[in-house]
């Protein structure tokens, strides 16, 4: 390979992440499923807890929902449990993903200093990464600024990222909501940030690169924070559907006003209708016309 191809930061031409991502919403709806290979699901499927049962179950999501919803999120944390063979596994997926034409939103939630984060942005977002996604998720609270490596790559490469905002975890709201001497919140902080990320994005009409990730469970804090989600140009990965508790009335709630934003994120609500594909196509299409109608979609 020449160096000009070795390069992650080499020009493509493939368009920017946001605008593929809001083309694939307008064709196949609001909803990303997630490809959690449990220990305990697998055994569900009659899988071995391996990287062979990993495979098949992961495959088998492929086959099942590709093409039929906007995106799918592997977990990289059920991967990596199984040493490199799980992380070739993952590979094996992304690559399934990219044949088959469907958005891949890897869930690996990094965040390090500048430097090293550089490396994690060529692992997933440069050109030829044997694990590049087409976004993946990062945390900024080693500090906004020291995401540019990924945001940068991300844009040359027509990648994205989302942000962690306001997660849907209840332990999350101890950082997220945390008030500077000025009262503005953490989160706030975030959403500002992105907001001027996304901004030449917004300036030429198009949905940003950088996607906010602000869960589905999070009740009341998008308004009590006095956040602006509407301001950031950004999607909106809403994980927390399903299995979290997260239901119609909480998408509605949450996310009022910025509904044609949210990419509605589950797991294993449509995991659980495995391991025969006919089932998680079932169960990933109910999902998908219960979000859809609920976000008036
Ligand atoms: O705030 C967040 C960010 C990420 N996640 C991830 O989404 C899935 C949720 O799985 P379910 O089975 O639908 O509960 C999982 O991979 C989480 O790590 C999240 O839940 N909340």
């Amino acid at each position: 390979m020449s160096a000009a191809a070795r390069d992650p930061r080499r020009r493509t031409a493939r368009p920017p992440f946001g605008a593929r991502l809001a083309q694939a919403m307008a064709e196949r709806g609001p909803v990303c499923v997630g490809i959690d290979p449990h220990p305990g699901l697998l055994e569900a499927w009659g899988l071995a807890d391996s990287p062979v049962g990993l495979r098949d179950f992961s495959l088998r999501v492929v086959e099942a929902v590709s093409g039929r919803v906007a995106a799918v999120k592997p977990q990289a944390a059920f991967f990596e449990r199984h040493g490199s063979a799980g992380v070739a596994v993952l590979e094996e997926v992304l690559q399934a993903l990219r044949d088959a034409g469907t958005l891949s939103i890897l869930d690996v939630k990094r965040g390090d200093i500048g430097s090293t984060m550089g490396a994690y942005a060529q692992a997933y977002l440069g050109e030829d990464a044997p694990a590049a996604a087409d976004a993946i998720t990062v945390s900024p609270y080693l500090g906004y600024g020291s995401l540019a490596p990924a945001l940068e790559l991300a844009c040359a490469t027509g990648r994205g990222v989302f942000v962690l905002a306001l997660t849907s975890n209840p332990e999350g709201a101890e950082v997220q909501h945390a008030r500077s001497s000025d009262a503005r919140s953490v989160a706030a902080g975030v959403v500002e940030a992105v907001a001027r990320s996304n901004a030449a994005a917004d300036k030429a009409g198009y949905l940003g690169s950088v996607g906010l990730v602000v869960g589905a469970t999070t009740g009341g804090a998008v308004r009590d924070l006095g956040i602006d989600l509407a301001s950031a140009n950004a999607a909106l990965l809403a994980p927390g559907v399903g299995t979290q508790g997260a239901g119609a009335a909480e998408l509605r709630s949450v996310f009022s006003g910025v509904r044609h934003r949210v990419l509605a994120s589950t797991s294993r609500a449509v995991l659980e209708a495995g391991p025969q594909v006919s089932g998680l196509r079932r169960a990933a299409g109910q999902t998908r016309e219960a979000v859809a109608a609920a976000l008036a979609w």
